[in-house]
């Protein structure tokens, strides 16, 4: 009896063992559940506002489409910065060298021509005769010719011509006479009161009238002088265009007008506006062809009358083309009976052996030569100096 109540007791016993087991096992399979759901909720992707994703409340979402994102731009590539197309002018002392070295290529004429008369024994009259030929071939006129080979004949008659360097200091020194280092070169570019110094460039056509009006203004630029150039050769819609250039080249405004317009008017607009700007030189460009002589010249006339309600006309530059001879010097004579010209312009005397032209027209109209031209380019403008000048139609 009392075996068989021990055996029910461990029976018992064994039973709430396994009993209380089987609670404890599934106790923790069940906290191991809820931990592994806690983790994935922890790992699961979640909306905007925190919700795990897909348990989002479904509310219509009214708020405006958010603007779209421009494009982030694309960084500007650096603006191209235009230098305007001025140009650095040549230092005059460069320019001076360079263009007597021209001169002297192209007008070695005279001292070849001296060069024969020394090498020669005896000094003849047809020796003479053919020196006088190369002096009136280089257009130095019949006056001066005469009076040049009389001085040279009386200079070698007393010193003898045994020495070249000595013969051709004497020529040298005749020919400095004659083109007279004594004449006042400079142009007068003296303000009038608050307007502007007004220059005023008159010739026939293609003497080099707007080239010069160009360079001069190039030379004006570069020793520090403001100007303005006036288009008033409205015969041809492409010479104000060509003066235009030539503004834009040195940095200076042209003023100017349709073709055809009134020349008078066109000049007087440009020394008004110079002067309401404060410059210091207006260069007017006139026109150099008309259908007859009269109405040319009445039209310069005209042009000067007008411009002075307005300002003083402080220089009158009549421009001759050198390799004219003759004809340039039945111009200067025309130009000079109309308007009072103060100074000439002798241009293309590169590549010509007539720089004679500078004594003949000084003595035809009583003016100095102030400026010469030795070629197209921009630099190619010099003052006027006799000694260089001289010395460059002696090939030196
Ligand atoms: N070789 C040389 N050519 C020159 C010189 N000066 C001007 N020229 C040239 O001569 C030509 C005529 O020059 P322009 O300045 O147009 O002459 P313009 O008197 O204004 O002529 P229009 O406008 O027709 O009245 C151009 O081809 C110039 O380049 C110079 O000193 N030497």
């Amino acid at each position: 009896m009392d075996q068989w109540i021990f055996w029910t007791v461990v029976a018992l016993v064994g039973l709430a063992i396994v009993a209380a087991s089987i609670v404890v096992a599934r106790d923790r399979r069940r906290q191991e559940l809820e931990r592994g759901r806690e983790e994935a909720e922890l790992e699961a992707p979640t909306d905007e506002e925190g919700a795990p994703a897909g348990e989002a409340p479904v509310i219509e979402d009214r708020r405006p489409e958010p603007a779209p994102v421009p494009e982030e731009p694309l960084p500007e590539p650096e603006p191209e910065v235009l230098e305007p197309a001025v140009e650095q002018p040549e230092a005059p002392r460069s320019r001076m060298a360079r263009l007597r070295r021209r001169l002297a290529s192209s007008n070695n004429a005279l001292a070849r021509a001296l060069a024969d008369l020394l090498s020669v024994d005896q000094l003849d009259e047809d020796t003479w005769d053919d020196f006088e030929a190369t002096l009136i071939a280089s257009d130095l006129g019949v006056g001066p010719t005469t009076e040049l080979t009389e001085a040279l004949r009386r200079d070698f008659a007393v010193d003898g011509v045994s020495d070249p360097a000595q013969a051709k200091g004497i020529l040298r020194d005749e020919l400095v006479r004659l083109v007279d280092p004594t004449l006042d070169r400079t142009l007068n570019l003296e303000k009038d009161g608050d307007n502007p110094a007004v220059v005023l460039v008159v010739g026939v056509n293609g003497t080099g009238k707007t080239t010069t009006v160009g360079k001069l203004a190039r030379v004006l630029v570069a020793e520090g002088k403001t100007v303005m150039l006036g288009a008033a050769d409205t015969f041809r819609a492409a010479a104000a265009e060509q003066l235009a250039t030539w503004g834009e080249r040195v940095g200076v405004e042209t003023v100017r007008s349709h073709e055809g317009a009134d020349p008078a008017s066109v000049a007087f607009d440009a020394v008004a506006k110079g002067a309401e700007a404060g410059v210091d030189v207006v260069i007017i460009d006139t026109a150099g062809r008309l259908h007859t002589k009269t109405g040319l010249m009445d039209e310069l006339g005209k042009v000067k009358r007008v411009v002075e309600k307005k300002a003083k006309v402080s220089e009158v530059l009549l421009v001759l083309d050198a390799t004219t001879g003759q004809n340039g010097m039945t111009q200067a004579r025309i130009f000079g009976e109309v308007v009072d010209v103060t100074g000439v312009v002798l241009t293309k005397l590169d590549g010509s052996a007539k720089g004679g032209i500078v004594v003949q027209v000084q003595r035809e109209l009583g003016v100095p030569v102030k400026l010469i031209g030795l070629g197209e380019g921009v630099d190619d403008l010099a003052p006027f100096d006799t000694h260089g000048f001289v010395a460059g139609i002696l090939g030196e």
